[in-house]
């Protein structure tokens, strides 16, 4: 291992060590269904209603008794029952009743038998195939039962989860008022895009980066622009963003150098929890509380920016906002198609595209340069291929762990 890397945390321990100080928010409001996307369930949900609300045909076809079937007798159609219209009428012994898909079934119905099991012989059928008790029923609240919790309190919700809602009829849902989140970027070169370019200067992209991925996690962000490398302005948006937001973000000047003041300026103003982690890359990304804030110092080069970003304040945003399911991606093991180059001493987030090879297995190459300045590698890929602290560099054919990148990173 690198002596200079003999001291850093890993990242479990400083997912640990952040992840364990949270207190969740609870403030809450109520939304109407179609402007709930992307919130945060605020209690749980529970359902007013049985669903199915009635016993119901699963089948076109006819509403029967037992008794009447086994006669082997051909049955009159007595009514019809549609969905929307059910059967209102007496329902003599000895016949059937025409039933469409989703009707109310008629009182006293024992089973449903599918049209393609029956003849018709004038105005009665015959039933071509033995019929079961309650087939084709579907039973009134075999679903959900009124009462039931359908969704649990920390769940996002989309498009699987909203629609569940309307079907149960519920309008309105108990929300999460969204996290706050103050973001800036430092750097004396930087220029906002759209701005022509002078010597030495480089495009932010870390600011719109972040901005973009928080929109997407469903936060209120406030974006205080760029700041220079100069105490006095950096204290003045620590102190502005500490002011305003649940939760602040820079990027850059996290290290060591002349113009690197970040982590003076957190230690001044409040307290670290942590700076420095054995990743690659993202190594001196900083954490810590302001007066009423949490803050994170991500790395300003921008591949380290957007991974610190998708490893550390991801999970920070998720177990604020109390979400259930973890936002810590999963792993699976796959074969390397290439060879990749890694020193020991960090737990390395290489970028890679993961596909089925002509076997039919699923392999992971390298999109090439792995620098953290490099974001076209990151652009062109799908995956993190995360390769462990002390391995060293990788052969062709080597098991490797790939992390699929989630719904943040895909467009
Ligand atoms: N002596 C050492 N030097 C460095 C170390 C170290 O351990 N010892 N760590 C290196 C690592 S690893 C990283 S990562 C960077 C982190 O640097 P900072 O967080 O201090 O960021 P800056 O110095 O401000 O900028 C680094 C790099 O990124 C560019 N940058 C910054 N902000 C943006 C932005 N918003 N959009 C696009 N590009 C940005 C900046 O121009 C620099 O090129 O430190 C290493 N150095
Ligand atoms: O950690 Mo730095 O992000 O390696 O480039
Ligand atoms: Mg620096």
């Amino acid at each position: 291992m690198e002596s200079f890397t003999a001291g850093l945390i890993s990242l479990e321990e400083a997912q640990q060590k952040m992840l364990s100080q949270l207190t969740p928010v609870t403030d809450s409001l109520s939304v109407p269904l179609a402007e709930a996307v992307g919130r945060i369930t605020a209690t749980v949900v529970t359902s007013p209603i049985a669903v199915p609300p009635f016993d119901n045909a699963a089948m076109d076809g006819y509403a029967v008794r037992l008794a009447d079937v086994s006669s082997g007798q051909p049955l009159p159609v007595a009514g019809k029952a549609f969905a929307g219209a059910p059967f209102s009428g007496e329902w003599p012994q000895g016949s059937v009743i025409r039933i469409m898909t989703g009707a109310p079934v008629p009182a006293g119905c024992e089973a449903v038998v599918m049209q393609e099991q029956t003849e018709t012989q004038g105005e009665a059928i015959v039933i071509t195939a033995p019929v079961r008790q309650g087939q084709n029923i579907r039973l009134t609240g075999d679903d959900i039962q009124p009462g039931h919790v359908v969704l649990q309190a920390g769940t996002r919700l989309g498009a699987a989860e909203l629609p569940l809602l309307a079907s149960l009829g519920i309008a309105q849902v108990r929300v999460l008022r969204k996290l706050r989140v103050a973001i800036f970027s430092t750097g004396d070169e930087l220029q906002p895009v759209g701005e022509p370019l002078a010597d030495g200067q480089i495009y932010d992209t870390n600011r719109f980066a972040v901005s973009l991925m928080l929109h997407k996690l469903g936060c209120e962000v406030i974006d205080l622009g760029i700041i220079k490398d100069d105490p006095v302005a950096l204290r003045a948006a620590f102190e502005e963003a500490d002011r305003q937001a649940d939760v602040v973000i820079s990027t850059g000047g996290v290290s060591v150098g002349e113009a690197d003041f970040t982590k003076s300026m957190l230690e001044e103003l409040g307290a670290i929890s942590f700076w420095k982690l054995a990743i690659k890359p993202g190594k001196p990304f900083a954490f810590g509380r302001l007066n009423s804030s949490w803050f994170c110092g991500l790395p300003g080069n921008p591949v380290s920016a957007a991974v610190t970003f998708y490893q550390l304040v991801q999970p920070l945003l998720a177990t604020l906002t109390g979400q259930q399911k973890s936002a810590l991606p999963s792993r699976q093991k796959v074969r390397c198609a290439s060879r990749l180059k890694k020193s020991p001493g960090r737990l390395d987030f290489q970028r890679g595209i993961l596909r089925q090879n002509a076997q039919g297995e699923l392999e992971v190459e390298t999109t090439g340069m792995q620098g953290s300045h490099v974001f076209s590698s990151f652009a062109q890929a799908n995956c993190f291929i995360v390769l462990e602290r002390d391995r060293g560099n990788v052969e062709a054919g080597e098991w490797v762990e790939v992390e699929p990148f989630n719904a943040l990173l895909e467009a």
